[in-house]
């Protein structure tokens, strides 16, 4: 039996009424994560993507369906009830990470987690440490931000999501700032991360990122028009499995 999703998009639809005419972005999308599993949304551009990822994770509101995390209807939540279930129950990746430039590496990391569980210091240090050794930025826990590389403050940046124990973590573009070195660090990083057991939605360009998930699901003017199973990533199937996202993605005209 298949564990029941942490995450369950239904019929969701976003129409952007502040243009003339409304803009339609999605129209009923269903994404149902399993706990554990790394999905990949992808699409040309324009086709619905940021604004999908921005719907499952409370950053936006959907104009129609609903989104359950962990068994939760979000829809329904108001605005301080949604930023509690974002600070405690959902982690962030963007292209860009938002440091604090005052503030060490370490500890704009450790502060989400200190936000979350404020009578939980001592936990949330001993994991933060724990999640910068995992992903190699130990060294430049003390560094200011801007003096570690692209790759280095994007794991800084997963750390930073996982620090809060989040039930998923969502990430756009992640390594779409990033040259191929940086990029494949970072990948590496998001495959140890859901090898530990988290869940990942993120959304990428870049097919042989894609190559990298579980299954990747294709938007198409709002709409979900195809999806990929490819199972558990292996390095040894790397090639093969990204040359069969392109090979899919092609057939879908990408
Ligand atoms: N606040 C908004 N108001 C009106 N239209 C919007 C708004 N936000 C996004 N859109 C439109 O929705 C469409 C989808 O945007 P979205 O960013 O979700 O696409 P995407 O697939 O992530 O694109 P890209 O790959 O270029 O990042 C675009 O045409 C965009 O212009």
């Amino acid at each position: 039996m298949t564990a029941p999703a942490i995450l369950s998009a239904r019929g969701l639809g976003r129409t952007f009424p502040t243009t003339e005419p409304p803009t339609t972005v999605l129209t009923g999308v269903d994404l149902a994560v399993a706990p554990g599993e790394f999905v990949v949304v992808m699409g040309a551009s324009g086709s619905g993507k940021s604004t999908l990822l921005y719907c499952i994770s409370g950053m936006d509101r959907p104009t129609s369906g609903t989104v359950e995390l962990e068994g939760r209807d979000l829809t329904g939540l108001d605005d301080d009830e949604m930023s509690r279930v974002r600070l405690t129950r959902m982690g962030f990746v963007f292209q860009q990470p938002y440091f604090l430039p005052n503030l060490t590496v370490r500890d704009n990391i450790l502060l989400p987690a200190l936000k979350a569980a404020p009578g939980d210091a001592a936990a949330a240090a001993a994991r933060v440490d724990a999640l910068m050794e995992r992903f190699e930025i130990g060294h430049v826990g003390d560094h200011g931000v801007t003096e570690v590389s692209g790759g280095q403050l994007q794991r800084a940046s997963i750390c930073r999501a996982l620090a809060t124990q989040p039930a998923i973590t969502v990430a756009d573009e992640p390594t779409g700032a990033l040259n191929s070195a940086m990029t494949a660090e970072v990948m590496d990083a998001l495959v140890a991360v859901r090898r530990d057991g988290a869940t990942l939605v993120m959304v990428t360009h870049d097919p042989s990122c894609a190559a990298r998930a579980d299954r990747v699901v294709y938007l198409r003017d709002g709409r979900v028009q195809a999806e990929r199973h490819l199972g558990p990533w292996t390095a040894q199937a790397a090639q093969d499995r990204e040359d069969d996202v392109l090979g899919w993605l092609r057939t879908l005209g990408f």
